[in-house]
């Protein structure tokens, strides 16, 4: 099997990374290339066997698994680019939100899938968002359910989910690693605990927090009120919580989903104008 990923920075490399550490592909399957080339060069020394290209063309033809790892706005020049060498048997993954299915499949014969993944696929762990184009047939979900079942959990959604959903499990990673920080920050600041141990500790209670949410049987709520000792240090802390973080969160999901529309917005122009360009 042939799988290229076109942008290898942050999250192309780290898929590659994901997927060769579970085995689920081996460094001749796959296929690599980067507007910048060092980062693609630099992945082929640390995977020997890796084939890098310097064409986007070059690594998309004849692939059976096509990963576009660029940020929104680059998706187009990267679709104009490679369409005349796509075909209906390719699979076309695109990891962002606001690049619709539809705009896809309006442009390229090849069945187009969305995954979204996330840091902690690295570490074989955390969702992978996985919405499926209407040219996507069974055995194309199994294998992708595979892939991606090798680096996390695929969850099957809608792509009308798609940046509520990115926002808890894509973004989830630095939204939470904030509101860490600012507890050890002040836990050092006021008590002199130190950075290290602070931080030993928070991340030791995520993972377990974690652990307790998808295997140990909790619910948030159970989670809190098992913590919440009737009279206790907990509920305190809870209060505080409660009442200085009203409003924080509706205002987090208004701006992310504002940036989404606005990247929306300017893929329908670009979109449009390919298809337009295309016809005359
Ligand atoms: N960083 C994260 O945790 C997550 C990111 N994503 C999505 O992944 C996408 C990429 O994000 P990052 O990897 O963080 O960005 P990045 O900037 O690290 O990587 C993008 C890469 O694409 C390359 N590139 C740009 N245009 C190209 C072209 N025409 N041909 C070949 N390569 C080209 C760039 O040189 C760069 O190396 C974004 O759309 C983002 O929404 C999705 C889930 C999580
Ligand atoms: O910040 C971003 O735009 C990307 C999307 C999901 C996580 N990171």
């Amino acid at each position: 099997m042939k799988v290229t990923f076109i942008g290898t920075g942050s999250m192309g490399s780290l898929l590659i990374g994901a997927f060769l550490r579970s085995g689920a592909l081996q460094p001749h399957n796959i296929y690599a290339t980067n507007r910048s080339s060092h980062k693609a060069e630099l992945l082929a020394k640390r995977h020997p066997g890796l084939h890098i290209t310097h064409s986007n063309v070059e690594a998309a033809r004849g692939s059976h698994i096509i990963f576009l790892c660029v940020k929104p706005l680059d998706f187009p020049s990267v679709i104009s680019e490679i369409r005349d060498v796509l075909t209906a048997d390719q699979i076309v993954i695109s990891i962002t939100s606001p690049v619709l299915i539809q705009m896809l499949e309006n442009l390229i014969p090849s069945k187009v899938a969305k995954i979204i993944p996330s840091i902690t696929n690295s570490v074989h762990s955390g969702a992978s968002l996985c919405i499926y184009g209407k040219r996507i047939q069974p055995e194309n979900r199994i294998l992708l359910k595979q892939l991606m079942s090798s680096v996390g959990t695929p969850l099957a959604l809608r792509e009308t989910e798609t940046r509520i959903a990115s926002d808890i499990a894509s973004c989830g990673p630095a939204f939470i690693s904030y509101i860490l920080q600012q507890w050890i920050d002040s836990a050092t600041e006021l008590t002199g605990i130190s950075r290290r141990e602070a931080t030993i500790l928070g991340a030791e209670m995520l993972v377990g927090t974690g652990k307790l949410l998808t295997e140990g049987g909790f619910t948030l709520e159970e989670l809190q009120q098992r913590v919440a000792v009737p009279g206790g240090v907990t509920a305190q802390g809870l209060a505080i919580l409660e009442s200085r973080l009203q409003g924080v969160f509706p205002s987090l999901i208004e701006v992310t989903h504002r940036k989404y529309d606005e990247d929306l917005s300017k893929l329908e122009i670009s979109f449009n104008n390919i298809a337009q360009n295309t016809r005359g």
